[in-house]
């Protein structure tokens, strides 16, 4: 299907076309597309074919084009694809293809707000009965809105950033008062983020039927979590520094038009009026994740019981609007089986069922640790689509 060679099993096919920012050598960063194990740069390449907008390639971030929405989002990704196939376009791409190898990804776009949904049933569940053992685990309003919180957009860094250890206050449930010191229980959260566009207007909700005029596509998100600084402190308003020290998100953004919507689970309750759609989006998507190369976990996104779509409007309906270079994420994806939860806390059940890995017991992450989240998807039309991966490794405190 196209005329660059592609190594088989590459995430990075000719219909995928995910768009990055590199920095090769010393040059200034600038967007390129990934196909096979290489970059199309493409800055030099509209210029050369005068593509409007070829300057929005130059820029350090995707903002730009970002804000640009579907229509030209659409156009430029017909042009890429025109690109790749077309034996014509080879003299003119061939000299601008740089591999993977051979440069640093940066983080794709500057993050605007960042918000975090809590959209997997199955996690819910887990986590209710793990933090509320006496309590039913899903509280009340779960099947009635996408629960999330507001978190903080600026220290969402590029996969590969090393995570420091954060540490804060913790309190054993029979201990009289806090102590301070590094966390005890670091832990991965394995999610997909949804990246905002085209912005909205203040005082304007965005309807179910619009998401797709607002949102340009995903990437993978890693928002560690560090549980006892966490299970202390959230009890009423929510994660705040057991969550804010850092969030890892995959270098390659994955357009929306590339992967292709599957059904959303059926609802029940019903849903009240402006959460309710016809075909509301939802994606067929499985995760892996490893530790230290092994692997641990195939998260199922599919199961989902929130669409994306159902969470910018309900994220909107108050009427706060979205900027380009939002973020909002699906929470934590975990699915029915043992081997599918999204979570150190669920793998290994709050710390009492270490996972064995390479001969060795795991609960909570170790100095030295590195966790990479990878996931795939399958297209409507069966074909395999990667989304990348994102890494990050643990040092001390
Ligand atoms: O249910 C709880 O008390 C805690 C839930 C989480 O930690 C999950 C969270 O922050 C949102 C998510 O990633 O699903
Ligand atoms: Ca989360
Ligand atoms: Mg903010």
């Amino acid at each position: 299907m196209s005329w660059i060679d592609i190594q088989d099993g590459s995430p990075f096919e000719p219909d995928n076309l995910p768009l990055g920012v590199f920095r090769h050598g010393d040059e200034e960063p600038r967007v390129g597309a990934a196909i096979g194990d290489q970059i199309i740069d493409l800055a030099p390449v509209a210029s050369a074919q005068m593509l409007d907008g070829a300057q929005l390639f130059a820029e350090p971030t995707l903002n730009a084009f970002l804000a640009l929405g579907r229509p030209a989002w659409r156009a430029t990704r017909s042009w890429l694809l025109e690109l790749v196939r077309n034996a014509n376009d080879r003299d003119t791409v061939e000299p601008h293809l740089i591999p993977q190898s051979a440069v640093t990804m940066q983080l794709p776009f500057e993050v605007a707000d960042y918000v975090d949904f809590y959209a997997s049933e199955q996690h819910a569940t887990n986590l209710g009965r793990l933090f509320r053992p006496d309590s039913e685990p899903l509280l009340p309003n779960w099947k009635h809105l996408p629960v999330g919180y507001h978190g903080r957009a600026g220290t969402i860094v590029a996969s590969g950033t090393d995570i420091v250890r954060p540490s804060g206050q913790r309190k054993a449930p029979d201990a009289a008062v806090p102590t301070f010191g590094p966390s005890q229980r670091l832990d991965i959260e394995v999610e997909l983020g949804y990246v905002v566009g085209a912005p909205s207007m203040l005082g304007k909700p965005v309807s179910v039927d619009d998401f797709e005029d607002h949102v340009y596509g995903v990437v993978l998100v890693n928002d560690w979590s560090a549980r006892d600084l966490q299970a202390w402190e959230y009890v009423p308003l929510g994660p705040f520094l057991g969550k804010s020290f850092a969030t890892s998100i995959s270098p390659w953004v994955v357009s929306l038009d590339a992967l292709g919507t599957v059904p959303l689970p059926a609802q029940d309750p019903p849903v009240l009026p402006y959460l309710s759609g016809q075909n509301l989006p939802n994606y067929d998507i499985t995760f892996e994740v490893r530790l230290n190369g092994h692997l641990v976990s195939t998260p199922p996104y599919r199961d989902i019981y929130w669409s994306p779509a159902q969470m910018l409007a309900h994220m909107t309906v108050n009427g706060a609007s979205v900027r380009t270079g939002d973020l909002f994420a699906s929470g934590t994806v975990s699915g029915p089986a043992k081997n599918q939860r999204g979570s150190f806390i669920e793998l290994t059940w709050g710390g009492r069922e270490p996972l064995v890995v390479a001969g060795k017991e795991h609960t909570f992450l170790e100095d030295g640790d590195e966790v990479t989240i990878a996931a795939w998807a399958t297209t409507p039309t069966g074909t395999r689509l990667g989304l990348g991966e994102v890494t990050g490794r643990i040092v001390p405190a």
